[in-house]
């Protein structure tokens, strides 16, 4: 364990809600000390600690308590209980707009924004073109940041808090609404401050994002922690957690409509849970049916029963070099009718970043429809395009696709294949993925 940067250690918050507004009034007013509002619980019991360095993305669904969390680290906000110690230079982007005078310039902002965090005017001069050519915010950097539309207060905040200096780096959405140019470069420069040892708290519902900017993560559900840990499994669960609400309102609504064709439905799969009592099989090597069953999910109305890679000869291979041709094998079995059958591959680097992958559906593969107990093999073929000495892994979800807005998860699998890319001297391939291009050119004299 390293350095501890953070410390947060049985944290709640309690925020006092008021059915009118002057019930407040009220409240203060009355002698008899009679309550006019109820307490609503936005953080309970919340602990962790970040050491120097980690990376940390914080996820959950709208309300969850992520934003009061950060505030209640950068000392914005008290909590009713519980303590916060941080340690070092804290860099906040909160909220849009937080911390800047709205009647001041933006390099007025940047000066005030400094002295607040305790940085010489001196220190700032050598700061300053940096941070207004990060901002690039042409004239506007001498107007009043009242007048600055939300895309320029972030472009502002940004470069401010990333230029600083600072040993814990906050960030809370801010990304999403700048540019997306912009959005590109501070993705860069965050990645920038990590290696070089600054850590980095950052609030997103973008899984991606977060998948590649940390390697931790707390996910929060209704004002508690409800997991923390390596950032890939944690954002899977959070994924896993969304569609089984989608699915699960799905089930809800087919109840109503139709409960005699419920009653034949198994009770788990009804309630979301989504287990069968299949079995995963023999086939598939045992260190994946231990990845397979930890995130799946689905009705279970089909069930991937293996998932394979195979070389051109047909065997089963884990290295591929480029433009070897490799197919992902995927063995079905179905339990109940299934009618509009949609296989869906994903390929995801190590950071769990997808980097390639399709569907039946959006290939306009059409399946006739699978009776029940029927048993089926579905190939996807295709050369090795992939970065090499890269590890990448398959993932499958099979669903029920009438339509883009008419999806039922059937089984889902995450990590079902891993392999490997391996280096080609022919055609090494430097990025992540190779594109072929039509090159032509001119020469004029
Ligand atoms: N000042 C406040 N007074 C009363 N309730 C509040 C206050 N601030 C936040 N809340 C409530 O606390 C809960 C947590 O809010 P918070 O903004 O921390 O959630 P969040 O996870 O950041 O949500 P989002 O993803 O929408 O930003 C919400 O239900 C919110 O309505």
């Amino acid at each position: 364990m390293g350095t501890e940067i953070v410390r947060v250690t049985n944290v709640s918050k309690k925020y006092k809600l008021y059915k009118q507004p002057n019930d407040r009034l009220k409240e203060a007013l009355s002698f008899r000390n009679k309550n006019y509002h109820s307490d609503f619980s936005a953080l309970e019991n919340i602990n962790f600690s970040i050491s120097k360095g980690e990376n940390v993305g914080i996820i959950g669904k709208n309300g969850s308590g992520k934003s009061t969390l950060l505030k209640i680290i950068t000392g914005i906000v008290q909590p009713s209980t519980g303590d916060v110690k941080v340690y070092g230079r804290v860099s906040a982007i909160l909220e849009l707009g937080a911390g800047f005078n709205p009647e001041y310039s933006g390099i007025e902002n940047i000066y005030t924004y400094g002295m607040i965090m305790g940085i010489t005017k001196k220190e700032m001069h050598t700061k300053i073109d940096e941070i207004i050519e990060f901002a690039d915010l042409g004239d506007f950097i001498h107007q009043p940041v009242k007048t600055y539309s939300s895309g320029m207060y972030a472009r502002l905040a940004f470069s401010v808090a990333i230029n600083i200096d600072p040993n814990l780096l906050i960030v809370d959405e801010a990304l999403s609404v700048g540019d997306m140019g912009f959005q590109h470069k501070c993705m860069i420069k965050m990645k920038e401050l990590i290696d070089r040892g600054v850590t980095v708290i950052f609030v997103s519902h973008d899984t991606f994002a977060i998948k590649s900017l940390c390697s931790r993560c707390i996910y929060l559900e209704h004002g508690k922690i409800k997991a923390d840990g390596n950032a890939i499994e944690i954002t899977d669960i959070y994924l896993m957690d969304t569609r089984k609400k989608i699915y699960t309102a799905e089930a809800e609504e087919i109840n109503s409509l139709n409960q005699t064709a419920l009653d034949s439905l198994d009770s788990d799969i009804i309630n979301g849970t989504l287990e069968t009592d299949i079995p995963m099989q023999e086939e598939t090597k045992d260190s994946d049916i231990n990845k397979y069953e930890k995130l799946r999910y689905g009705t279970g109305d089909i069930r991937i029963k293996k998932v394979s890679m195979l070389n051109e000869q047909g065997s089963e291979a884990d290295h591929f070099e480029f433009g070897e041709i490799m197919s992902i094998a995927i063995d079905l079995h179905a339990h109940k009718q299934i009618n509009n059958l949609n296989c869906c591959i994903r390929i995801r680097d190590k950071n769990g970043i997808d980097v390639t992958g399709t569907t039946t559906f959006e290939e306009s593969i059409v399946f006739p429809t699978i009776k029940e107990r029927e048993k089926l093999k579905v190939i996807f073929k295709a050369p090795n395009l992939l970065k090499h000495d890269m590890t990448f892994s398959v993932g499958v979800t099979i669903n029920d696709t009438k339509d883009t807005a008419d999806i039922v998860i059937l089984d889902h699998v995450d990590l079902a294949y891993t392999f490997k890319s391996v280096y080609n001297p022919k055609r090494p391939v430097w990025y992540m993925y190779y594109q072929n291009y039509d090159i032509k050119f001119d020469i004029f004299k």
